[in-house]
């Protein structure tokens, strides 16, 4: 069995339908962000808390769980700022009481969403993960912090694990069943969706005048489904032990900016957007793109659907949500 942390969220959900087609499921989730509704019925859903032993323990006492996927984490970047004690304390101090926990039945396997926020300011026009990680606000530390707590613990004491660097998740499930639903939703795709559904008056484009083309943010948007099916091969080169402690990018290698992003939201949904060019947000970078090679030597894995793809998914999904 494959226990998924943080299953009911918007990623997790996505992972979990795919996986409960090749394993038995196991979903702990507090429903802090996520909907339990979104978890798939196959598996079996456990509402409770990563930083509750209480919680951890009867899991693992009960079902022979043989790998953890922990996509649970707090993830504004701007919130993070403003409380980053809320943000240590759940992704990081949390982390650590799951780790505990996995080491203390023996459960050796862990699958962790990171993020390109641990790159900060990249140097370079396409990232590779032997890049410099310097996150610039308190959300990416966290992530990076729990990325060096599991380079150790793989040292110490055998935990085997592959970290995930998303770049932008976007898109929803072709099934139609699930999508991103995110309250309040922050993200660029399902908030240009929502205004051309007349559920927002008009979008902000925060930043004009970045070192780029068009003056816009560039961003490596990745499919929903995509991540989830690198995420079954992570987990399969864990238990095959041919991987043990790996860091993969997941992204696109392509780069689209803001406007790019709005024109293709017009093109796929036939409307036409209300535009407000607006203030830079505080902590975005201009630039971020992946180079997803590492995980395409090692894995085989690369991403199968582009921008286009990605917002006719999340289109079909915000119309019926
Ligand atoms: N969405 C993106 O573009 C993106 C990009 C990079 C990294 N990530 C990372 O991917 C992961 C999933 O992101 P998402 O967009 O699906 O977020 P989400 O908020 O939709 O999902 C997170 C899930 O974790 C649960 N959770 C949070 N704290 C918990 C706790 N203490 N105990 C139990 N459950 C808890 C929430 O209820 C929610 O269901 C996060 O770790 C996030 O940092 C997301
Ligand atoms: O109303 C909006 C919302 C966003 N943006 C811009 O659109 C781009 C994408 O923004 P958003 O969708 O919020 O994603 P990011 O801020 O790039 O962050 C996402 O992608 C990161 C990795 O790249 C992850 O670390 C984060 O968790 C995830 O939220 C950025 O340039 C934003 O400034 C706007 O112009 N207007």
């Amino acid at each position: 069995m494959i226990l998924v942390v943080g299953g009911a969220g918007y990623i997790g959900s996505h992972l979990v339908k795919e996986l409960v087609e090749k394993e038995e499921v196991i979903v702990l989730d507090n429903l802090a962000t996520g909907h339990q509704e979104s978890v798939d019925e196959r598996a079996v859903f456990i509402k409770g808390d990563l930083g509750n032993a209480e919680d951890l323990e009867p899991i693992f006492s009960k079902y022979p769980i043989k790998a953890v996927m922990h996509f649970a984490a707090f993830s504004l970047v701007g919130e993070s700022v403003q409380d980053p004690f809320k943000y240590y304390e759940n992704n990081v101090a949390n982390t650590l009481t799951l780790l505990k926990t996995m080491l203390k039945f023996n459960v050796k396997n862990f699958i962790f969403s990171s993020t390109a926020a641990t790159y900060g300011i990249p140097e370079e026009e396409i990232i590779l993960e032997k890049s410099n990680t310097a996150p610039i606000n308190p959300y990416g530390r966290s992530k990076l912090m729990v990325e060096q707590i599991l380079a150790d613990f793989h040292e110490a004491y055998g935990l085997n694990y592959v970290v995930f660097r998303y770049f932008n998740a976007a898109g929803a499930h072709e099934s139609g069943e699930i999508g991103e639903k995110h309250d309040p939703e922050t993200h660029l795709i399902p908030i240009i969706l929502q205004h051309l559904l007349g559920q927002r008056e008009s979008i902000s484009v925060f930043g004009t005048d970045y070192p780029t083309e068009d003056g816009t943010c560039i961003r490596d948007y990745i499919h929903v489904t995509d991540l989830a099916a690198a995420h079954i091969k992570g987990v399969e080169a864990l238990l095959d032990g041919s991987k043990q402690a790996e860091t993969y990018n997941l992204g696109n290698g392509v780069g689209y900016s803001v406007k790019e992003v709005i024109e293709t939201c017009e093109n796929v949904t036939g409307k036409k957007a209300n535009v407000v060019l607006a203030d830079r947000r505080v902590g975005d970078p201009a630039r971020l793109v992946a180079s997803s090679n590492k995980i395409y030597e090692d894995l085989g894995w690369k991403a199968e659907r582009g921008l286009e793809s990605i917002i006719q998914s999340a289109w079909e999904w915000h119309k019926k949500a």
